[in-house]
């Protein structure tokens, strides 16, 4: 699914003015009922106290709308106008005018923190101040209002954008942002609700689909992707009927130190489960025992170190090989990392320590195969690329990085973002439960399996980083967050795989 800017969305909707004939007033008659539909289906009629802070533009319109509608269906609303201009939109007077056809409790009127209202905990409040309309941070008394609803306890509902959000840039530290438990937003999600620093203000999360102009939408340009079932299920290449290990990648796995041999286990083991047709592992000597005994399946090879990787066999080859995980930062593993570059060709994975080794000695990263992956988690991605402002400007640091290195880097989060040069996959699989030791060593080993089966680099990227996820919500389901081990990720790989067939979970019915 793309993700679209306040400026591409609002040029949709005009488009599909015109091309449907209708008015504005009519779409916004269209978005709002779609949200009244979504919160009559949970409510089902619940007799708990319902407040709307409408703006006075069309966010505030929406909220108008969505008033009326629960007003004609028995429920107790009190509408707010929130009055921070005397600008009201069209749309937002013509629906104030139908409001008033339908009850005489006509709209409380907010201009001052006196006119503040009580909120309780066990109200259910809907922010309909603002939308994509946003142009500045939220200051002065509106400022109070947004801390007011936030401290309530309530449930709140955000109308397409927490009111206080830009859909293109961080709000500063002293803004003021609704923090919301559910967003519902119109037709195509906005980057700010999968980055680390704003994701926490929109909740749960729920698009909904409202028509705009299909083939406007089909041709807009985005390099900003959200990557969900279809678009992963679009990546898969199936296996052939007729066809033997040879045709599924042989993949090399190095890595380990004594101590965090462990590391090549699970990332060996998940290569596996991910359908390489032959792994082997290079590791130091002190590791043989446990990986031929924890992992039959992989042929092991140990390197002339006892504890650390000091070298790297020339003649070795295979068709991916991944490198990085437990491997520690030593000097002879400086140089082990180094005769490896200088003996392949073909993409590789490069993760952990291998990470901190490419950051401490530079030249290294000029002998990365292109289109290699990289897989940072962001205190290594730190170190690799120097600190950023904030999320947009680690989003612009880590595509300069990508292009000049000809790079594909994953940045591992709660929202992995894959960036490729121009392009960005934002993932939306996975939970809390994944936040655990060897989780990323189980994702390098996803995606390592995929290149070798003959994945472009950037989609086995892509497709690895949405299975680890799917993955561990297969995990979470079955044993809760607490108890995901890296090793249950890996275990459930191939059901994450025949799922991507699965009728598709609705995203807000995911955790
Ligand atoms: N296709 C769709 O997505 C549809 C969206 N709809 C809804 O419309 C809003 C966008 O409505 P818009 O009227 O453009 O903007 P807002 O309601 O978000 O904001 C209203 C005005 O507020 C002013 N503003 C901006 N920032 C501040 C601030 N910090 N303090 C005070 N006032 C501010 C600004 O006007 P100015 O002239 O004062 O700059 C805004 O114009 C969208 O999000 C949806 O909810 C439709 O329902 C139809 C389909
Ligand atoms: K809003």
């Amino acid at each position: 699914m793309k993700i679209l800017t306040a400026k591409q969305l609002a040029n949709a909707d005009k488009v599909t003015l015109e091309k449907q004939d209708i008015t504005s007033e009519e779409l916004m008659e269209r978005a709002a009922t779609l949200v009244f539909n979504e919160i009559h289906n949970r409510l089902q009629g619940a007799p708990i106290p319902i407040k709307i802070f409408c703006g006075i533009g069309n966010n505030g319109g929406d909220g108008l709308v969505i008033a009326r509608h629960l007003i004609q269906h028995g429920y107790h609303v009190t509408v707010f106008v929130v009055n921070y201009s005397d600008k009201r939109s069209d749309d937002f007077l013509a629906n104030y005018d139908k409001l008033k056809e339908v009850t005489r409790d006509w709209p409380q009127l907010i201009k001052k923190t006196d006119d503040f209202p009580e909120i309780n905990t066990g109200d259910f409040v809907i922010d309909a101040m603002f939308g994509i309309g946003l142009n500045r941070p939220i200051k002065g008394w509106l400022a109070d209002l947004v801390e007011l609803i936030n401290k309530s306890q309530a449930f709140i509902l955000a109308i397409d954008m927490p009111s206080g959000l830009f859909s293109d840039k961080i709000p500063g530290n002293d803004a003021a942002v609704i923090k919301a438990n559910f967003t519902l937003s119109f037709q195509a999600p906005k980057l700010v609700f999968f980055l680390p620093e704003t994701m926490d203000y929109v909740g749960d999360l729920q698009i909904l689909d409202i028509g705009l102009d299909r083939e406007f939408l089909s041709n807009i340009q985005s390099k900003v992707y959200l990557v969900g079932q279809e678009e992963a299920l679009s990546l898969y290449k199936p296996r052939k009927a007729n066809s033997h290990k040879g045709d599924y990648g042989h993949a090399l796995i190095v890595g380990g130190s004594y101590g965090k041999i462990g590391s090549v286990l699970l990332t060996a083991t998940s290569a596996l489960k991910t359908g390489s047709g032959l792994c082997s592992l290079y590791i130091p000597k002190c590791g043989y025992h446990a990986l031929q005994t924890g992992l039959p399946e992989a042929m092991v090879l140990t390197d002339e170190g006892e504890e650390l990787l000091s070298s790297f066999p020339a003649d070795f080859t295979s068709d991916v090989v991944c490198f990085g995980m437990g491997a520690g930062t030593a000097n002879e593993t400086v140089e082990a990392l180094r005769e490896l570059l200088e003996n392949t060709n073909s993409p590789m994975v490069i993760d952990a320590d291998g990470l901190n080794i490419l950051s401490k000695n530079r030249d290294l990263l000029n002998l990365l195969p292109k289109n290699s992956v990289l897989t940072p988690h962001p205190g290594e991605l730190k170190r690799l690329i120097g600190d950023w402002a904030d999320d947009f400007d680690k989003l612009e640091k880590v595509r300069d990085f990508s292009r000049k290195y000809g790079l594909t880097i994953v940045v591992k989060g709660a929202h992995s973002f894959t960036i490729d040069r121009e392009e960005t996959y934002i993932n939306n699989s996975g939970n809390p439960g994944m936040a655990t030791a060897g989780s990323g060593d189980v994702l390098s080993g996803v995606i390592a399996s995929l290149i070798g089966q003959g994945y472009e680099p950037v989609s086995a990227a892509v497709l690895g980083v949405f299975l680890h996820g799917s993955a561990g919500d297969i995990a979470a389901s079955k044993i809760g967050y607490e108890s995901v081990l890296a090793g249950d990720i890996a275990k459930n790989i191939g059901k994450a795989i025949r799922d991507l067939f699965q009728e598709p979970v609705h995203d807000s019915e995911k955790n």
